[in-house]
């Protein structure tokens, strides 16, 4: 460590050269009179500080050969957050394109800032669901510290952003705001009322009668009167089917109604507000867009995205399924709405949908907001088949026999006896299972279960040996995602 610390003095870390200790030369620092860098031992990634002032004195750590050498803490980063405002996230706004880079390890923001660097595009790394959270035993502050890290690791000071996903309870909402998040994604599935799909026309009608009259009236003045004049969108409302979106929507807009005038209007601070009608029975018709973004604009309530759910479907970790030249006429009008109410368009489950990727880019006119996350997962699922077969197939069973019960959290139509059987696949082409949807979806969705299982004597069946082949493959999980994710920003024309 007596050389590391003197070529960081020196100020010359290149020529420091160690068999036992990785430096990130992108990460060297210097505030004041301290001097930084992050590095990799065979203990694990660390902070080495040298000199003196407030952040040397500030960071925790023990004293090395003359200098601190401090773990990467919630309360390091929280320091760091301090005296280096570029590892704290930030809002982005309407005016410039993200993605969501949900890394459900810790692990993957290197390989994703490596990938989007210097492209017309800002990440938000630290993108969790609680959904996600729950399912690896993750918290907020674990999402936030890894991003962080990785922003310093990498020296990238361009700005990221931090979402707290999918939240549905205020105090989850309380939880991503108290902790610094800059973007929160409100869902409202649970306040959009998907039973109205299944009700006969008279049933519809109905039920829209004993809405009150004023309210009635209020629906029937703004979109049957006259048609919307959104340039690009082809909006027509008839009486049955305004009487159908009140009824599913009318909740779920005094749901985000009432979220923003409690915690975004109060804030202090920029956060970018997204809707996420997504994740519902429902697909979002063009009108269904057009009427909910219509009523918030009229409340005051400003969002920086909305996430439609579109036509066909947009399952997780795999290609778009359904009639692309629907999803284009409706990508059309739902992207001319975004327009209109100068906000973006966002993509969920946008892992590896690649072959609407360039329509996407194309009628967003490159200003959209996307998000993956469980291809990142895979991406690392891909190293292991690569490298440490023993530990893929057993991964690979146990997702097998527990397959069904992580369809509790999502929703996909794999059929699971459609892949090959392990024992006729050879070490070699174990990789390929990723190149395979049913394959794909398996490992994706048992994500949780795999990285929370336990053996009978309480150890970690398969997340200790798993973390560490992937530290040991560092370099590898990169280039990976480099490739995969760098194909879904090529596409997207970023
Ligand atoms: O798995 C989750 O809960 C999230 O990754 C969620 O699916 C996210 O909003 C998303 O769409 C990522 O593609």
């Amino acid at each position: 460590m007596k050389q590391l610390i003197e070529a960081i003095q020196s100020g010359n870390i290149s020529a420091f050269a160690s068999p036992a200790i990785h430096v990130y030369e992108a990460s060297f620092t210097q505030i004041g009179s301290t001097s930084l860098v992050l590095v990799r031992t065979e203990a694990g990634k660390k902070l080495i500080a040298v000199g003196e002032g407030d952040l040397y004195d500030q960071l925790q750590g023990e004293i090395v050969d003359g200098g601190k050498a401090a773990p990467l803490s919630h309360e390091n980063r929280l320091t760091l957050n301090k005296f280096l405002p570029y590892t704290a996230p930030q809002a982005f706004g309407t005016q410039v394109a993200t993605m969501g880079l949900g890394d459900r390890l810790g692990i993957a923001s290197p390989g994703h800032i490596q990938t989007i660097r210097g492209k017309d595009i800002r990440p938000v790394l630290a993108q969790q669901s609680i959904r996600e959270l729950a399912l690896t035993g993750r918290t907020y502050e674990d999402v936030l510290d890894a991003a962080a890290y990785a922003v310093l690791q990498e020296g990238y000071k361009d700005g990221y952003g931090a979402d707290g996903d999918h939240l549905k309870k205020e105090e989850d909402i309380e939880y991503a705001l108290r902790l610094g998040f800059t973007m929160l994604t409100l869902d409202c599935s649970e306040n959009i009322d998907n039973t109205i799909e299944s009700l006969s026309e008279a049933e519809i009608a109905a039920k829209y009668e004993q809405l009150p009259a004023s309210l009635r009236s209020h629906y029937e003045g703004r979109y049957l009167l006259a048609a919307p004049n959104v340039p690009g969108a082809t909006l027509a409302y008839t009486p049955e089917a305004l009487k159908k979106d009140v009824l599913i929507y009318d909740a779920a807009i005094n749901f985000m109604e009432a979220i923003f005038r409690k915690y975004i209007v109060t804030l202090d601070r920029a956060v970018d507000f997204e809707i996420s009608i997504d994740e519902t029975a429902t697909p979002t018709s063009p009108e269904a867009h057009y009427l909910v973004a219509n009523e918030l604009r009229d409340r005051g309530v400003a969002i920086f995205s909305m996430a439609p759910r579109f036509c066909g479907e947009f399952q997780k970790g795999i290609d778009y399924i359904g009639d692309i030249a629907q999803f284009e006429r409706e990508l059309a009008s739902h992207a001319a709405i975004a327009v209109h109410f100068e906000y973006k368009l966002s993509i969920h489950s946008g892992s590896d949908k690649f072959s609407v990727f360039p329509l996407i880019g194309q009628y967003t006119n490159g200003l959209f907001h996307i998000k993956t996350a469980g291809t990142n997962w895979l991406e690392a699922v891909r190293v292991v088949a690569k490298v440490n077969p023993s530990l893929y197939r057993r991964m690979h069973q146990y997702a097998f026999e527990h397959f069904n019960e992580a369809t509790a959290y999502y929703h996909v139509t794999t059929d699971i006896n459609a892949i090959v059987p392990l024992a006729e696949v050879s070490d070699a082409d174990l990789p390929n299972y990723m190149e395979e949807n049913n394959a794909r979806q398996l490992l994706h969705i048992t994500y949780g279960l795999l990285l929370q299982a336990k053996n009978a004597d309480g150890s970690k069946q398969f997340a200790d040996e798993f973390f560490q082949t992937l530290a040991e493959q560092e370099d590898v999980f990169a280039a990976g995602l480099r490739h995969h994710i760098g194909r879904h920003l090529e596409l997207l024309g970023k």
